[in-house]
């Protein structure tokens, strides 16, 4: 109860400095202020959300023969590292902080080198809010730092968020301490539109699928399977919809899609671009470098969000994570072989499905490998749902009850009632 109190405070200080937070994450990332304070929002949930699990910690009690019985405790592992990416620089933060601290470890935790800043604010948060000193720290740097904190030998536990080549060292570091790791990674996740859904739904649903943060999101639907029957009027929606997403400054109020994070990762989803061209994608709409009227942002990482038409599974933009807002849009005729296809990917993190058909929409998730599937919406986050992937996509789970698991250890005590019966 008092590791609960103490995060309710720390979410009570983040509702009341919403503004502030939201304001640094949007200069830490480029994300807009419209999405930040969405960020903040399922951030100071997170802590709620935990702060309510702290106090139900417990074991069970198992009854053996002749009165004799056991019990188990849920410990804590000790210090665990959080490494995280950049795109949601301070949600991910909370959402490691927030369970590692409610199951009585301490945390050390590594922001992505791209967006130092607000999990530093997060540290004075917990700290003002009565975190007692050295429960929660922050070191900042890169791969090196990352490294050090897996090896060290007092680390009981690596959390990790990030890409699939990292999540491999990751591993590997952790194996040779013999450590528990959570690993999120990322993914190319299907989207399955049936041409019996909701239209309106579904193209919402596609969007949300694609264009947050820029597309630098790792369970982004970005394959969109669309029923033959409906691919020209979906498409033509979609297209329309997404022209009109306002790109630039991210402080402004109207804005909804900023800069991405840096010139190397902009010019690496243009490539993807490019090669999709040559591979025989066509380009419906955006694609390009976009320049803001403002001469201050003109060197900004400005960038038009992109459909591609005429795409097939064995394009690169189809199979690798673009991390980037381009959506490629697939045809397909059938049940069967639409589920086929979405499975056929090394990832697992995602998947969803639009259709007005219930017994269909249950079927067709219950047979996507992936761990954290939508039916009719896409990319909603409530932190009492657990999640996380499937296939490369990582293992463990954040979020929900089931991150209780991968924060504490457990213990089993045998209790003899009667005597000690020697076979020797
Ligand atoms: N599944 C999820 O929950 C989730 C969420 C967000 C992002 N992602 C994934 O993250 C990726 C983008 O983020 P990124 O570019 O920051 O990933 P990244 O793997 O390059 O870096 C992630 C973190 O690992 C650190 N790091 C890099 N090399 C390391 C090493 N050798 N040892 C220890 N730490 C090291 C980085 O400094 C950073 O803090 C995408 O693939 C995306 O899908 C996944």
């Amino acid at each position: 109860m008092e590791r609960s109190r103490v995060l309710l405070e720390a979410a009570r200080i983040i509702r009341e400095q919403r503004e502030e937070i939201a304001t640094l994450e949007t200069i830490n990332n480029g994300k807009s202020i419209f999405e930040a304070r969405v960020d903040i929002d399922i951030s100071w949930q997170c802590l709620e959300y935990y702060a309510g699990l702290a106090g139900s910690l417990a074991g069970e009690h198992i009854q053996l023969p002749g009165g004799s019985f056991g019990y188990t405790r849920r410990e804590p592992l000790g210090v665990c590292a959080g490494i995280g990416a950049w795109n949601y620089p301070f949600q991910v933060a909370c959402w490691k902080a927030a369970p590692a601290l409610a199951c009585g470890n301490a945390m050390v935790f590594k922001p992505s080198p791209f967006t130092p800043l607000t999990v530093v604010r997060l540290a004075e948060i917990f700290t003002e809010a009565g975190v007692p000193k050295g429960l929660f720290n922050v070191v900042q740097g890169g791969a090196a730092t990352g490294q050090f904190l897996c090896h060290h030998p007092d680390v009981a536990k690596i959390s990790f968020t990030g890409s699939v080549p990292t999540g491999i060292k990751i591993m590997g570091m952790a194996a040779k301490g013999i450590k528990p790791v959570t690993l999120e990674l990322g993914g190319k996740s299907p989207l399955i539109i049936f041409s019996d859904c909701a239209l309106e739904n579904a193209v919402n649903g596609a969007l949300m699928a694609n264009f947050l943060t820029q597309g630098e999101v790792c369970c982004n639907g970005t394959r969109v399977f669309v029923e033959r029957k409906i691919l020209d009027v979906f498409t033509k929606e979609v297209v329309k919809r997404t022209q009109k997403i306002k790109i630039g400054d991210p402080l402004l109020e109207d804005t909804r899609m900023g800069a991405l994070i840096n010139r190397p990762h902009l010019d690496r989803v243009q490539g993807f671009i490019k090669q999709a061209k040559e591979q025989g994608a066509e380009v419906l709409c955006g694609g390009d470098l976009y320049v803001p009227d403002d001469p201050k942002l003109k060197n900004g990482y400005y960038m038009q969000p992109c459909v591609l038409g005429n795409c097939t599974d064995d394009m690169t933009c189809v199979k690798e994570e673009i991390f980037g807002p381009v959506m490629s849009i697939l045809p397909f005729d059938t049940e069967e072989e639409v589920v086929e296809r979405a499975n056929n990917t090394k990832f697992g993190l995602a998947g969803g499905v639009f259709t007005r058909d219930i017994q269909k929409a249950h079927r067709v998730v219950a047979a996507l490998k992936a761990g954290m599937c939508f039916i009719n919406n896409y990319n909603i986050s409530p932190v009492e749902l657990p999640f996380g992937g499937y296939k490369a996509s990582g293992f463990g789970r954040e979020n929900g009850r089931a991150a209780m698991e991968y924060y504490s250890q457990l213990k089993t005590v045998c209790v003899e009632m009667g005597d000690v019966e020697s076979v020797f």
